[in-house]
């Protein structure tokens, strides 16, 4: 104890005038020190800033140089290795007092306390020197000497190295407060290292997310090769290219197009985009993928089966009175009359063998069919009246079957009538290229009265006989294909469709999709109502179980399980939004040159209409002398007679175009021919035929006037007018006609005169125009043989770009 009072008081000596109050602040500060262990760190550092501070170049108090001095001696006394031991052991108390003692007056009081708050990380930063411990600190202490020994200027430096000296010491002399110290720094280091490590992780998760889209793109790379159908929208094309759609469209943008993510864009258009990505495109059809696989058949799979017949002629030539007596003469006695015909198609069984017949007669069922691409017919009964001879239709019939390149057999009909005469009927045909048998020809002919029921069974024999000829095999094992005859919606059995099996044997349950719709065969009648469990090939059948509704001409097939058949559906039906979204090409004058140099047509064929026989066939001969060695024109119909839907049909069906000479269409053909895209052309003169379709053959097509009907109306009544002529009373049928209009005078679907208009009034009053719905009194220039049932077809005639005139005067 008396050691330890001896060792206090030299060092209060030495440190007594520096620090009046210490005695309270050591106090304080054992109090603090035993109290808590977090107070008496900050007291170490604010020892130190109280040390520092005062060390600072302008010490100017007494006091405080007297501190600093006292600083000095402290340090000297404590750097001293052994002393530090010896002290350090002895008195740790006093000289943690002695090192509080600096900040002994009240400013400093405050000062080094907040300091020591805000300054931890500071008094933490310099640990390292406390913590190499004494090797360092005596390490230094020679110098320390020397910087004791130097004045004036150096001073300064000995001061701010004994502060340094003054810390060194300090982990040996107060060990508790740099053991907390040294618990705060290794928090604090714990801090920093998490934050550390918290950034580096972030680093590395920045880097890895970079490589993971690197690899992404990397494992996602814009393809080599994809296969698109005809049409695309942009998002679709960019997905099957790992692009963003906005990609495509800015480079679209920069190839000139406008488009929208959800726009469809042609597959020559997403060809070019996509070889500025570097990848190739392949256009597939859509229904390359929605193709059933057939069943392949075996040489002795193949048996005969019955011939198909569909019946054509002129009207009243008696196609219908045909058919019954056919279907009568395949009856039993007693049902004679009796029978009801249950479904669109019905077989004939004769001892020879069975015949089916497609009971809708005439061309336009048939032309319908083929427009689908259902080649049903194997065979064409032309009827054609033997008293009346070959007719308008009859010749259309004719080109329809041959374009269809289905055989035609020759029913004379009416025979039993005394003015029949089947000779020039034969004669009349072979202009046609149907030259009969006798007369050295490979047409088939008979001669009926379907209303006698004479020569019925010779038809149907000889029909056997062009099947036998025909060699009609197929064969009867495999799932069944077929085609859709019609199709409808019955009141409490659903979805009802009459299908005619051309391959295979359907049976009940079979899976099946037909046209764009799946289904499974509920049942199934025959062409008399009778419930029937399979149907063979050529066997007419209605079916129930189809899903929807599908079309007339829309191909059968059975499955090999349901599943597939609705996986076919599905993608049908995207095949047909896809396919009414585009524009079908038809072939027209103005894309005729554009058509030729791209090879997709070889032939140009076309259908002329005229007001006279021979008109057509003048103009049919010149045209055909245009035939050049890149394209071939052929007329495939050349007749009298305003252009009729059948025309429209035919000319859809073999992509013909409709030349309309001195006729119009009918509002029908008209209607039809929107729909289809076939493109009738209406011409006064022989030579702007020509001239026309030279032109567009060679590409040299030039503006020209187009002329637009902006009206039709119809004369009700005439009257004549002393000094100006006749008046027609009329009715505006549609759109309007305006006065110096120019209008082409139509009787009976011919164009008969063009002229203007002299005179257009309202009652009495003479008017600019006469709208749709209203009556009005039209007088024509020049023009006074005007009848009741005339119509005059108002035109207006406008310049169009590459554009011909559809009528030239
Ligand atoms: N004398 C006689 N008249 C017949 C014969 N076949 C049909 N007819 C008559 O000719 C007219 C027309 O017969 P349809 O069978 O309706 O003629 P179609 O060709 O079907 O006529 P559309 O259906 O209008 O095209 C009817 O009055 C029949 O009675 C026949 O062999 N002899």
């Amino acid at each position: 104890m008396a050691n330890e009072k001896d060792t206090k008081s030299s060092f209060v000596g030495i440190i007594k005038h520096s620090d009046v109050e210490k005695p309270a602040k050591t106090d304080e500060s054992d109090t603090n020190t035993g109290a808590s262990e977090k107070k008496p760190k900050k007291k170490v550092v604010v020892v130190k800033k109280a040390v520092k501070k005062k060390q600072k170049p302008d010490i100017s108090s007494k006091e405080e140089k007297e501190e600093v001095k006292t600083s000095s001696v402290v340090e000297q006394k404590n750097t001293t290795p052994d002393t530090v031991k010896k002290e350090t052991q002895k008195n740790k108390n006093v000289s943690d007092r002695k090192v509080d003692k600096p900040s002994g007056n009240a400013n400093d009081n405050r000062r080094p306390f907040r300091r020591g708050q805000g300054s931890g990380g500071q008094s933490s930063g310099r640990r390292p020197y406390s913590n190499r411990g004494g090797a360092q600190g005596q390490g230094r202490g020679p110098r320390q000497e020397q910087d004791k020994n130097q004045g004036g200027a150096d001073n300064q430096r000995a001061g701010s190295g004994s502060k340094y000296r003054f810390k060194r010491p300090k982990p040996s002399v107060a060990p508790p407060p740099q053991q907390d110290a040294s618990k705060i720094r290794q928090v604090k280091d714990k801090k920093k290292e998490y934050y550390k490590k918290d950034k580096e992780q972030e680093q590395e998760e920045k880097l890895l997310a970079l490589a993971r889209k690197k690899k992404k793109i990397e494992t996602n790379p814009v393809p080599k090769e994809i296969d698109i159908t005809e049409a695309i929208t942009v998002s679709e094309l960019a997905r099957k290219m790992n692009l963003k759609a906005s990609s495509l469209i800015t480079k679209l943008m920069s190839m000139g197009m406008m488009v929208t993510i959800n726009q469809q864009i042609d597959a020559d258009t997403a060809t070019i985009l996509a070889e500025e990505f570097g990848c190739k495109v392949n256009v597939v059809s859509l229904y390359d993928e929605t193709v059933i696989e057939k069943e392949q058949d075996s040489e002795d799979s193949l048996r005969g089966r019955a011939p198909v017949v569909t019946i054509m002629g002129h009207v009243d030539h008696g196609k219908t009175k045909l058919l019954d007596a056919i279907r009568s003469a395949n009856v039993a006695e007693g049902e004679f009359g009796g029978i009801t015909q249950h479904i669109g198609a019905y077989q004939v069984n004769l001892p020879q063998g069975k015949i089916t017949f497609l009971d809708t007669p005439g061309h336009e069922a048939f032309t319908l069919m083929r427009a689908r691409g259902a080649q049903v017919t194997d065979i064409v009964v032309l009827v054609v009246a033997a008293n009346d001879g070959v007719m308008p239709q009859t010749v259309e019939a004719i080109n329809h079957a041959k374009e269809a390149k289905v055989p035609i057999i020759v029913a004379i009909n009416k025979i039993d009538l005394p003015e029949a005469n089947p000779d020039r009927v034969k004669q009349q045909l072979s202009d046609y290229g149907l030259l009969p048998e006798d007369w050295g020809g490979s047409t088939l002919f008979c001669e009926v009265s379907a209303l006698k029921r004479k020569g019925i069974n010779e038809l149907l024999e000889t029909i056997l006989l062009q099947a036998e000829l025909l060699e009609l095999k197929t064969n009867y094992d495999c799932r069944a294909e077929g085609r859709v005859l019609e199709s409808k919606i019955d009141h409490g059995r659903g979805s009802v469709a009459t299908v005619l099996v051309q391959r295979g044997t359907l049976k009940i349950g079979d899976p099946f999709v037909a046209g764009v719709y799946s289904g499974k065969v509920r049942a199934m009648f025959d062409d008399h109502g009778k419930r029937v469990d399979k149907a063979e090939p050529s066997t007419p059948v209605e079916i129930l179980g189809c899903d929807g509704v599908p079309e007339a001409g829309d191909p059968f097939q059975v499955t090999e399980n349901e599943k597939l058949a609705r996986q076919v559906s599905v993608k049908r039906q995207e095949l047909k939004k896809l396919e009414e979204s585009k524009n079908v090409k038809k072939i027209t004058l103005d894309n005729l040159y554009d058509s030729i140099q791209d090879g997709e047509i070889l032939e140009l064929k076309v259908i002329i209409k005229a007001d006279v026989h021979g008109s057509a066939e003048a103009i049919k001969t010149a045209l055909e002398k245009l035939s050049t060695r890149e394209i071939r024109l052929s007329a495939i119909h050349a007749a009298a007679g305003a252009v009729n839907e059948s025309d429209v049909r035919l000319a859809s069906a073999s992509n013909a175009i409709i030349i309309a000479f001195n006729v119009r269409p009918t509002n029908q053909a008209s209607v039809l021919a929107e729909k289809e895209k076939v493109e009738i052309r209406k011409y006064n003169i022989i030579y702007d035929v020509v001239d026309d379709i030279k032109a567009a053959m060679e590409g040299m097509l030039s503006p020209d006037i187009k002329e637009e009907v902006i009206g039709l109306v119809e004369v009700r009544d005439t009257f004549k007018v002393p000094k100006i002529g006749t008046i027609a009373g009329c009715f505006v049928l549609n759109g309007k006609i305006k006065r110096k209009s120019e209008v082409n005078i139509i009787r009976d679907g011919v164009v008969i005169h063009t002229t203007r208009v002299s005179s257009l009034k309202r009652f009495k009053d003479d008017v600019r125009e006469v709208d749709a719905g209203y009556e009005c009194g039209i007088g024509l220039e020049g023009f006074n043989d005007i009848k009741v049932g005339d119509q005059f077809e108002v035109i207006e005639k406008k310049e169009v770009a590459k554009t011909l005139s559809e009528e030239k005067e």
